[in-house]
């Protein structure tokens, strides 16, 4: 399949983006689905600054190359919408009209095209604390949201995964959460050999124990966990790290099964999980009726908080707090509900390339580059959806309750 000439692949997609790769290039296509709405250029326009000079830079993750706009002709739109209908997921298949607008990001399931073999782990961690709405259940977001995809097979089996283990800061707590979503990955997780899927929620299990040992850098599955808990809590993406190994003892710990999301993060200020987290509490404290905002559609609002970043170096802790200080409510919430949904891609290499940060373990060298996907600004209408969607999924977890 070409694009502008270019020999592109199938990637992966989500609701919003069919992602393809520009074989040969660092960079990937990010196509939008456009079906119900128009999609106008300056709202596209407004979204990639979103991304490019607020949410990454809060994120703090400053190297990551910026997002562009690129435009194709209509009918080039509509051939490849065609094009890919067949090798696209026949659950997404309800959106397939294509914008001639899409977006130009770095491929982030590569380290480097320089690098033989490309390895990345992709992870959604969704809200990683009790959101204040659910706290009388004890349970956190992502939890209580299994009860509803399991009613309505959205998923066939009840993931044990809690996004708070993975956002507590304790290794092994973390390790738990991370083997859970190996064990039953969903939409959240999911790891590429060279941009290609290779395992996900339609893979075995036995795969990804084998995947690794044949990657022949981490050993084992055990190795493989300690690499990424590393990389989630570090402060500098830029630096050459060493892996420090976790004592034999803690192999596959497992932490008692529980009834209760457990809400009590020891992360520190300077690691990377925790400023994800801090962006995703900033909804949670403010007080504002969605409707009223609903009648102004969206009132491009997304040019509003570019506007109020603009002569801010926002990964600077001052300009952050002065930021989210004049920030509206509503601006507080949107912000939020990207941070809540976004992935974090963690892409490595086992062959060496010079000027890439690299994990040393014992004499490996692992290149490694840690970035995040799906920053693309959220509409008004999806905070709505939230609340809709708490109270399907309070209604349903209530009703289980009761017949246990
Ligand atoms: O909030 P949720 O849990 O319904 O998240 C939606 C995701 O569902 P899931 O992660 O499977 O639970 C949902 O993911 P899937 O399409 O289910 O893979 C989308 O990410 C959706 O975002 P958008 O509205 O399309 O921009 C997400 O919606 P918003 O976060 O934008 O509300
Ligand atoms: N820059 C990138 N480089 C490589 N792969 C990517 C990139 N961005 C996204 N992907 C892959 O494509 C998938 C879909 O992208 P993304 O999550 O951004 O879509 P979306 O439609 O915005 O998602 P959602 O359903 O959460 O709204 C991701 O899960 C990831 O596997």
């Amino acid at each position: 399949m070409e694009v502008f000439g270019k020999q592109c692949k199938y990637i992966n997609e989500g609701n919003v983006h069919i992602v393809l790769e520009v074989v040969g290039t660092d960079y990937v296509l990010r196509l939008i689905k456009q079906d119900g709405q128009q999609i106008n250029v300056n709202d596209v326009r407004d979204s990639v600054n979103f991304v490019n000079l607020v949410m990454i830079p809060l994120l703090n993750n400053n190297f990551q190359c910026k997002e562009v706009i690129v435009t194709m002709a209509e009918e080039e739109a509509s051939r490849l919408s065609h094009a890919l209908y067949h090798i696209r997921p026949t659950h997404r298949h309800f959106k397939s009209i294509l914008s001639q607008y899409a977006i130009r990001a770095p491929n982030l399931a590569l380290v480097s095209p320089l690098c033989e073999t490309n390895y990345c782990v992709e992870i959604k961690p969704k809200e990683g604390f009790i959101s204040k709405s659910l706290c009388a259940h004890s349970k956190c977001y992502f939890c209580l949201k299994q009860y509803l995809k399991v009613e309505t097979n959205k998923v066939e089996k009840h993931s044990s995964y809690c996004p708070l283990d993975l956002f507590s800061g304790d290794k092994y707590r973390m390790r738990d959460a991370l083997l859970h979503l190996i064990e039953n990955p969903q939409n959240n997780f999911k790891l590429f050999k060279n941009g290609v899927v290779i395992y996900d929620d339609k893979s075995d299990l036995k795969t990804f124990h084998n995947i690794i040992e044949r990657i022949n850098i981490f050993g084992t599955t055990d190795g493989f966990l300690n690499f990424i808990i590393q990389l989630l809590l570090a402060d500098d993406f830029s630096s050459d790290l060493d892996l420090k190994e976790t004592k034999a003892s803690v192999k596959y710990f497992k932490i008692q099964k529980r009834n209760e999301c457990v809400d009590d993060s020891i992360l520190t200020s300077n690691t990377f999980l925790y400023k994800l987290l801090e962006l995703q509490k900033l909804g949670d404290s403010v007080n504002f009726d969605v409707t009223n905002y609903l009648k102004h559609e969206d009132g491009g609002y997304v040019s509003m908080i570019i506007e109020n970043a603009a002569n801010l170096n926002l990964g600077e802790a001052k300009d952050k707090e002065h930021f989210f200080k004049n920030l509206e409510p509503v601006h507080r919430a949107l912000i939020a509900a990207v941070a809540r949904d976004c992935s974090i891609m963690i892409s490595f290499s086992p062959n060496y390339v010079e000027n890439i940060p690299c994990v040393q373990k014992k004499e490996h060298k692992i290149m490694y580059r840690v970035s995040v996907t799906d920053l693309e600004p959220k509409s008004i209408k999806n905070l709505v959806k939230r609340k809709e969607t708490e109270s399907e999924m309070i209604e349903i977890y209530q009703r289980y309750m009761k017949q246990k």
